[in-house]
């Protein structure tokens, strides 16, 4: 759906020349939400407005649903753009005009008439659970609000790629968490491919599939979600992990728990996916003839299942114990890591 191929950005300042994108190649799937995650100055901006050609490139080429985007010109690209919307941080909103009108406002520009305008902004307003504010002016709604004009505003020309500009970095987190979850809606209800930038891991746990991680320009880690949370391999992607399920210091909790255990196991389970980890533990507990205490877990939903680490202390006759863990290993999406065997 989207090609990019050797994407690049050079800035010029009075002394100084700053490669913002510095080679990007990414291929991004129709109907997915992928997110870009990045510290600041990664270049996760430039980079998300090349796409739209709302900055220019140094080099390389971006393909929208086989329209090569960096082959357009002025007036092609001015007619491609209302199929790529974009919301930002700052919602960008008209302040003199009302809810309505802003979002009627990309219409006015494609030339729609009144008439159809109208019944397409109250569509808008229903999708985005604005109703009853079309005559408010942004100053008089809260930040919530302003990002819902600025998704309607977006999806009015009804686009196949939407954009997103740290759209939930001004918002508080209920907001944030409500923002995300109308954007998994529209995701759904009209399979438009969404991409995130943020520099908030949460973002993407919460609503993405895809990730890469950028740096300097760069992307240095890229993969499913649930594949990069569980191997994370650069250290900014361990950090930006740790944003959401904390470090790894805090194991160390649970060798002093072990310790008032002197016998059976002390496993380390790692849950990618789908099973729900209590349903597992009492199900093992029940099929097999072993005890099993939970000394200490950080489990986190994310869009597509569950993700996280759960040590138990597990107890009981060896073999019965040994049928257990290769139950568990050979029957679920369960990793196992016996971490300490008291024999
Ligand atoms: N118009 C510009 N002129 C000169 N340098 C720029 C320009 N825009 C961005 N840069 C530089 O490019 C680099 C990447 O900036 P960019 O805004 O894309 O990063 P970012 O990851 O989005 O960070 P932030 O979230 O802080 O905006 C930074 O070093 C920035 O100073």
């Amino acid at each position: 759906m989207i090609a990019i191929e050797g994407l690049s950005k050079n800035f010029t300042t009075a002394n100084n020349r700053i490669t913002a994108v510095d080679d990007l190649t990414l291929d991004i799937r129709e109907g997915d939400i992928f997110g870009v995650i990045g510290y600041s100055g990664a270049g996760k901006s430039t980079f998300v407005r090349l796409l739209n050609r709302l900055e220019e490139p140094s080099d390389g080429k971006v393909v929208i649903d086989n329209q090569e985007i960096t082959a357009l010109n002025a007036d092609d690209l001015r007619v491609t753009r209302q199929e790529i919307g974009m919301i930002f941080q700052h919602f960008n909103l008209l302040w003199s005009r009302t809810v309505k009108d802003n979002i009627a406002f990309p219409l006015e520009i494609a030339g729609v008439p009144k008439r159809e305008r109208e019944s397409r902004v109250q569509e808008l307003i229903d999708l985005v659970g604005l109703d009853g504010r079309e005559q408010a002016y942004p100053s008089q709604l809260s930040g919530g609000q302003k990002q819902r004009v600025g998704i309607a505003r977006a999806l009015a020309n009804k686009p196949k790629v939407l954009l997103c500009d740290e759209a939930t970095s001004a918002l508080d987190p209920e907001t944030t968490n409500a923002i995300l979850d109308l954007l998994v809606g529209i995701n759904k209800r009209l399979g438009l491919t969404i991409i995130i930038i943020t520099h908030e891991m949460h973002v993407i746990r919460k609503i993405c599939k895809q990730v890469a991680v950028m740096e300097a320009g760069k992307i240095v880690e890229q993969g499913d979600v649930l594949d990069v949370f569980l191997r994370p391999k650069q250290q900014v992607t361990k950090k930006f992990v740790e944003q959401v399920m904390g470090t790894d210091d805090e194991d160390d909790g649970v060798d002093d728990l072990a310790h008032t255990y002197d016998r059976g196991k002390i496993i380390r389970l790692h849950f990618v996916g789908e099973t729900a980890n209590q349903a597992l533990i009492s199900q093992v507990a029940k099929t097999f003839n072993i005890d099993i205490n939970i000394l200490q877990g950080k489990i986190t939903r994310m869009q597509h299942g569950a993700y996280g680490t759960l040590f138990v202390q597990m107890d009981g006759a060896p073999d019965e114990m040994d049928r257990a863990l290769r139950y568990i290993t050979d029957e679920t999406s369960v990793e196992v890591e016996v971490v300490r065997d008291v024999e």
